[in-house]
């Protein structure tokens, strides 16, 4: 019993220690952000977590504890991101644009760089319907769907330090626009139509363009949706020619300028 005692004594004074190197780091991650931030430095960098993880697993004397030490970094490091990001963005990010500008996939990527949760009006709305967007169209016709898309929006706004992505049509209404910018900040993703063609064009799920799937089409819609996409935004990222790694620079950068 009295040996048990003694090791807890231990584990309670590397607790100690931990807990006082985990205020310390804390501390001097926020000052490093305070840093990139005046200097204008890229606030992203992946390939320092990574180094920062492959040191600590080359560190390690006691070589049983290398899965163990990798998890532990990870974590550490989430909570680390987790922490920069509420700071730097306490609203929530809203995702909008045309179909296949990338709203889904940007949203994603976006939620892994900088540990904010992310989710998606038109899942959602799949999710909570058990059917398809376009057994919707089809079955009760647009404006069900779109009356279904309010609600949704009105629920999702509610959400605070969230990626929210949202259907192509979203911020055709004017009331969605007024709720999601009550807690959001709003990027529109671009592109080409050329390029939206050819990622959209095996998409068997966008009733809006059945039948329509062609260049001239998309850059029919595109032009009359425009001036309501513009009006909505903060910011307007141009996804054509980009990567999803270059597109979530830049929507980091430009929020944190706007
Ligand atoms: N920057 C990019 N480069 C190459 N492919 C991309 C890029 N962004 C998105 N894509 C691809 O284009 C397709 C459509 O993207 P995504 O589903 O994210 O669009 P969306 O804006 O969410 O469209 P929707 O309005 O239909 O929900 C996907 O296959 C995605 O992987
Ligand atoms: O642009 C639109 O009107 C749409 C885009 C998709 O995200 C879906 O929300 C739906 O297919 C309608
Ligand atoms: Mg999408």
């Amino acid at each position: 019993m009295k040996i048990i005692q003694e090791i807890r004594k231990e584990i309670d004074q590397c607790d100690e220690i931990l807990i006082e190197a985990f205020e310390k780091r804390m501390e001097l991650v926020l000052k490093v952000l305070q840093y990139k931030t005046r200097e204008g430095m890229p606030i992203l960098d992946s390939s320092r977590e990574e180094e920062i993880i492959s040191h600590a697993v080359k560190s390690l004397k006691n070589k049983e504890f290398e899965k163990e030490i990798e998890e532990f970094m990870k974590s550490m490091l989430t909570i680390s991101r987790k922490m920069q990001s509420i700071r730097l963005f306490p609203y929530n990010i809203v995702l909008i644009g045309f179909m296949g500008t990338g709203k889904t996939a940007i949203g994603d990527r976006l939620s892994q760089l900088l540990r904010m949760d992310t989710i998606d009006t038109d899942v959602l709305i799949e999710r909570q319907m058990k059917t398809s967007i376009s057994k919707m169209f089809e079955e009760h016709g647009e404006k069900y769907f779109r009356q279904i898309e309010k609600d949704m929006v009105k629920r999702v706004s509610l959400r605070k330090n969230t990626i929210i992505s949202c259907g192509g049509g979203v911020v055709l209404d004017s009331e969605n626009v007024e709720h999601l910018k009550e807690t959001g900040k709003i990027v529109l993703l671009s592109a080409q139509p050329e390029i939206i063609y050819e990622r959209v064009k095996n998409d068997q799920n966008l009733p809006v363009l059945k039948g329509n799937m062609t260049v001239e089409f998309i850059t029919k819609k595109m032009e009359e949706r425009k001036d309501k996409y513009e009006s909505a935004a903060d910011i307007i990222v141009d996804t054509s020619h980009k990567d999803k790694e270059e597109i979530c620079q830049e929507i980091v950068y430009k929020l944190l300028k706007s």
